[in-house]
């Protein structure tokens, strides 16, 4: 579904190549977790998958064909149905919006049916456990676990493909982050879904991933192989 191939990363300034020639196969209904110490580079990967960071070698793929920066059209699609939330979901919302506008927004961008959408968004916020008046709210009124259930709402709305969760349920206590990632399970299974799951808790990735990878000094190795869970 999506392909990495040969990806090498350089940060200009430091010197410090991040990833090394760098090659990953992510197939439909995967769940790959990513795990590698501190500063290791899986955000900078995760955000290169994107193409939200430029890299120095190598390619990317998408359902087979090979992704082009300067293909706008291309890339609005991917981005539709290869959704990332951030480890930092706060700035993926406007802090002069409320939660509920940049939600909106988002069906705007990508002209998705609206009549549905209202009933949508009350049905993925009662799955998320969010109260409905977080929508009325702006960013700096919620709390950490609150915007990273709001970050996941928008992106569940857009029905993607892939989702990209960089630490997405680290500032959930462990009850709502188990219930969280039950219920992407459970739409993993309705719809297929694909995952990169990056995660510094060897359990949780266990548990949710079929195959981790672990990315340390700018490679990345097997940690283990499940297609069968
Ligand atoms: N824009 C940048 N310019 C230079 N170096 C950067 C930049 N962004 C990240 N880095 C460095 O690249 C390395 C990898 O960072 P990255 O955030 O990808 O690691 P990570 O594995 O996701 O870390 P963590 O688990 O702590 O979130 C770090 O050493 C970081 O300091």
């Amino acid at each position: 579904m999506i392909e990495m191939k040969n990806v090498s990363k350089k940060w200009q300034k430091n010197e410090t190549q991040v990833l090394n020639d760098v090659s990953l196969k992510i197939h439909e209904g995967d769940s790959i977790g990513l795990m590698g110490s501190s500063g290791s580079g899986k955000s900078t990967l995760a955000r290169i998958l994107l193409l939200l960071e430029p890299f120095n070698e190598g390619e990317i793929y998408y359902r087979g064909v090979r992704l082009d920066i300067k293909n706008k059209r291309q890339i609005k699609q991917y981005r539709r149905e290869v959704q990332y939330i951030s480890q930092h979901p706060e700035s993926f919302f406007d802090p002069n919006w409320t939660l509920g506008k940049s939600v909106m927004e988002a069906v705007a961008i990508h002209h998705l049916n609206r009549t549905d959408t209202k009933e949508k968004i009350q049905k993925l916020i009662h799955a998320l456990k969010l109260n409905e008046a977080i929508l009325n709210r702006y960013p700096y009124q919620v709390s950490g676990g609150e915007i990273q259930r709001a970050a996941l709402c928008r992106a569940l709305l857009l029905e993607p493909k892939v989702l990209i969760l960089d630490e997405a349920t680290s500032m959930l206590d462990i009850s709502v982050q188990a219930q969280i990632l039950n219920i992407l399970k459970q739409i993993q299974k309705k719809r297929n879904l694909t995952f990169l799951f990056i995660s510094h808790d060897t359990e949780v990735a266990f548990w949710f991933a079929n195959q981790v990878l672990q990315l340390e000094k700018g490679k990345l190795s097997i940690l283990t192989d499940n297609h069968s869970n």
